[in-house]
């Protein structure tokens, strides 16, 4: 049997049941990605990509359905306890750091994903915060200059890179990009994506990545779906995906 990174089987969440108004915003969604899977999802708005990612990191629960990371069953674990196993980034710079902590304080604080997030200042030696200003430095937007910055003073793009180093410091087993990089200038947002590809295939992270952007769902990674009113509407990968252009993408797009 293929080791699976993630697994969903039937995943259902059905919303306002027994009214008029009931729907499956997720809509028996079976997926089920291999490690090191990069794979982009689009969609409509209201299609289910938010939800998707939800019912996987925990903040939704299913209707029905399993969840899996790894082996591991996860349908019934809390949001908390899923963060040993995945990060997620949002499209907003202010979620994911905290704002009055320095940036190698938010960094200290992510090295203990899924542990004790107690923090000791005393752990920010000359040695960590080389190690700290080595790994900034990679994001090259000058974040490793600014270790003793409160976060809060750092602009969008540093505080969204700063979100995307804790997210991956760690290596989790599942990385879910949530439009990370749609608040962000088109420079600054093309930097972080250059970024994140790389960070992606040197750490073989597995990794989910909402997007509406086109180009980039066709540039970066080695699948892509779209979500469609809750349901797969298309899942590509390989010399398929390659294929694939801007024109047929759209006329998933243009049914509404
Ligand atoms: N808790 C909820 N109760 C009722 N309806 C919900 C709930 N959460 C989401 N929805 C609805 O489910 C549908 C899917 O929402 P979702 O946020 O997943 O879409 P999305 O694809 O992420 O959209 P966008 O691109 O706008 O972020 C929408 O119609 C939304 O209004």
């Amino acid at each position: 049997m293929t080791k699976t990174a993630v697994r969903l089987v039937d995943a259902t969440v059905t919303v306002n049941a027994g009214s008029s108004n009931e729907k499956n915003i997720l809509d028996h969604v079976s997926l089920e990605l291999q490690p090191g899977d990069f794979v982009t999802v689009l969609g409509s708005n209201g299609a289910g990509k938010s939800t998707l990612f939800n019912v996987i990191a925990g903040s939704l629960a299913l209707t029905s359905g399993q969840i899996y990371l790894g082996e591991l069953d996860v349908t019934h674990m809390s949001e908390i306890d899923r963060t040993k196993y995945l990060s997620r980034v949002f499209q907003d710079p202010k979620l994911g750091t905290a704002p009055r902590m320095t940036v190698a304080e938010n960094l200290l604080l992510a090295e203990r994903r899924g542990k004790s997030r107690r923090l000791r200042n005393r752990n920010l030696t000359k040695t960590k915060m080389a190690e700290f200003a080595t790994l900034a430095a990679k994001m090259g937007n000058g974040l490793d200059s600014r270790l003793e910055m409160a976060t809060g003073d750092l602009s969008g793009g540093q505080r969204q890179a700063l979100s995307f180093l804790m997210a991956t410091q760690s290596q989790p087993e599942l990385l879910l990009l949530d439009e990370h990089t749609a608040a962000l200038d088109p420079k600054t947002s093309a930097q972080l994506m250059a970024v994140t590809d790389q960070s992606i295939k040197a750490e073989k992270l597995t990794a989910l990545m909402i997007t509406h952007n086109l180009e980039d769902a066709l540039e970066f990674g080695d699948r892509l779906i779209i979500i469609d009113a809750g349901k797969i509407a298309l899942d590509v990968q390989g010399a398929t995906k390659q294929a694939l252009t801007i024109t047929e993408l759209l006329t998933y797009f243009n049914r509404y």
